[in-house]
């Protein structure tokens, strides 16, 4: 990391992930989950296993619910279940959640060195745009792309890819921060250095065992000289 600390003027631009990066979801994500299999008068899913789901977006995350509480026919539920998630979601959003500690430091700093900011998150940019304002995150990005902008998902690289362009960057002066392989994955394939944090998700697996150029326990330590 410290090759990464020192020289932030390798970097035009820094695209950001959302859950388990700069916010810590994974109440609202429990709680909207909960609301939805309720109403599908299914019984409920714990935050541990939650966890694991996150970070492939609201299909793959519903349908994992759906599998883990035992339902019958997870596939066939899928319309009806998404309707019920996305209603809870939109009601509850950013309530049972929080921006980690260093977000808005680290934000600060990288604008402070001249970089542009986009956030790239798998959630539905629906989703992302008001979490993100209710946060007080929004003033800091030039762009908000969630799960359902393009055609594919991290870990593929086309988000990465259009981020860039929307930016006006190239992926190699444009730095991803993320807190999982996936996106570690989007960023190798783009040709965008990757940094990750600590402290977010990654599927339930050591975040330390993925490929990436760098680690950090605080978006604050990316941008300290
Ligand atoms: O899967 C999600 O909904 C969120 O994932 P993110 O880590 O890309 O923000
Ligand atoms: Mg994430």
């Amino acid at each position: 990391m410290d090759t990464l600390r020192t020289d932030l003027s390798r970097f035009d631009a820094a695209i950001v992930d959302l859950d388990g990066t700069m916010v810590d979801t994974l109440g609202d994500f429990a709680e909207a989950l909960n609301r939805m299999l309720r109403d599908l008068e299914l019984p409920p899913v714990a935050p541990a296993a939650i966890e694991r789901m996150v970070g492939k977006g609201s299909e793959h995350l519903i349908l994992s619910a759906l599998a883990h509480v035992g339902a019958p026919a997870p596939a066939a539920l899928f319309d009806r279940a998404w309707e019920r998630y996305q209603h809870h979601y939109l009601e509850i959003n950013g309530r049972y959640s929080a921006a980690y500690p260093g977000v808005v430091e680290g934000l600060k700093a990288l604008r402070a060195r001249g970089l542009r900011l986009a956030c790239l998150t798998n959630k539905p940019t629906s989703f992302a745009k008001p979490l993100l304002a209710a946060k007080g995150l929004n003033g800091f990005f030039e762009q908000v792309f969630g799960g359902d902008a393009f055609e594919r998902k991290k870990p593929d690289p086309l988000p990465l890819l259009k981020t860039c362009e929307a930016l006006g960057t190239v992926p190699s002066r444009t730095l991803m921060v993320g807190d999982s392989s996936n996106d570690a994955r989007a960023a190798r394939a783009a040709g965008c250095p990757v940094v990750l944090v600590t402290y977010g998700y990654n599927h339930g697996e050591p975040v330390r065992g993925v490929d990436a150029d760098g680690f950090v326990e605080s978006l604050a330590d990316l941008a300290a000289a």
